[in-house]
């Protein structure tokens, strides 16, 4: 397991990386939350392009340092567009952030899901449900009949009853597994990290796990998949406590949290509360 200290210098140093060298990170997301998603990865010092197209997918997996995958709205394009860029991400050894938002609608969604299993994503983020339902539709945790829990895209499980599937995720595919709630867990497969702060505004308003995943992309451009999703988390939350401070309502916070993501420094990311179990 990961001593504390070194964690941190690894949050310091991935914050500061990609504050200097602006990381280009595209996305194939969804269309209710494709503006927050741009905007959070431009306030942490990133840089975003989204696409649609199966070619382009392709081709932001060789301009940029990451590519997220976000699964929210499909549409008949993406059946092509998914695999491709799951694929060449995976053959170019660049890094791919899943986020298996609606896991459980449709057949077409199962299918996807089910097929990026071999192009093993370096982080999937997803909310305490999506994490199990995606374990048991992979086989490692659980089984498929975890699909049907999944209600729509808001979770129903809580983050604990997740550490498992969480695990066996970052297990199966050497990288780092992120579940969103009140305390976001992160885990590797060998530590598994909590982290606190943020606020409940960020379930009120769509999209706050999203962009999380849009910004773990940036910063999986700069750093190992663990150091990058615990800095993302981490930014999330400190930002999260400070718009909190000054912002009471879903919309003004939603601009207060874009501010904050902006004004924290590598520092105080790296000093938002963290703690850490063996996994
Ligand atoms: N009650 C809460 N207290 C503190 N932070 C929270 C709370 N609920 C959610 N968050 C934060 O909001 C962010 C998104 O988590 P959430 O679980 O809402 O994701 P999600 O359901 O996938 O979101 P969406 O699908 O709307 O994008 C995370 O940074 C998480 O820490
Ligand atoms: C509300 C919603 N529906 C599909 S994607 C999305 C954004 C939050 O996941
Ligand atoms: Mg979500």
């Amino acid at each position: 397991m990961i001593e504390m200290n070194q964690l941190q210098s690894g949050i310091v140093e991935a914050a500061s990386k990609v504050r200097a060298s602006n990381p280009m990170a595209g996305s194939i997301t969804n269309s209710v939350t494709i503006d927050f998603v741009a905007n959070a990865q431009l306030a942490v010092g990133g840089s975003a392009a989204m696409v649609y197209l199966p070619d382009e997918g392709e081709c932001l997996v060789a301009a940029g340092g990451a590519v997220y995958i976000n699964m929210g709205t499909l549409l008949p394009v993406y059946e092509e567009t998914l695999p491709r860029t799951a694929a060449a991400a995976h053959a170019a050894g660049k890094p791919w952030v899943l986020d298996p938002v609606g896991i459980g609608i449709g057949s077409l969604r199962t299918k996807l899901l089910r097929g990026f299993k071999p192009y093993k994503p370096a982080i999937v983020r997803g909310n305490a449900s999506e994490i199990i339902a995606l374990a048991g539709l992979w086989d490692l945790e659980g089984d498929a009949s975890e699909l049907s829990r999944a209600r729509g895209v808001d979770t129903t499980d809580t983050v604990a009853a997740a550490r498992d599937a969480a695990v066996a995720l970052a297990r199966y595919t050497g990288g780092a597994v992120a579940v969103s709630g009140e305390s976001d867990l992160v885990t590797d497969g060998s530590t598994v990290a909590y982290s606190t702060g943020g606020s409940a505004l960020m379930g009120k308003v769509t999209g706050f796990g999203c962009s999380l995943g849009g910004v773990a992309a940036v910063y999986a451009a700069q750093a190992d998949p663990f150091t990058a999703t615990l800095a993302a988390v981490a930014h999330y939350n400190v930002a999260g406590t400070r718009a909190a401070a000054t912002a009471d309502a879903p919309a003004s916070f939603k601009v207060a949290f874009i501010d904050e993501l902006y004004r924290a420094t590598p520092d105080d990311i790296a000093n938002n509360p963290l703690r850490i179990e063996e996994a």
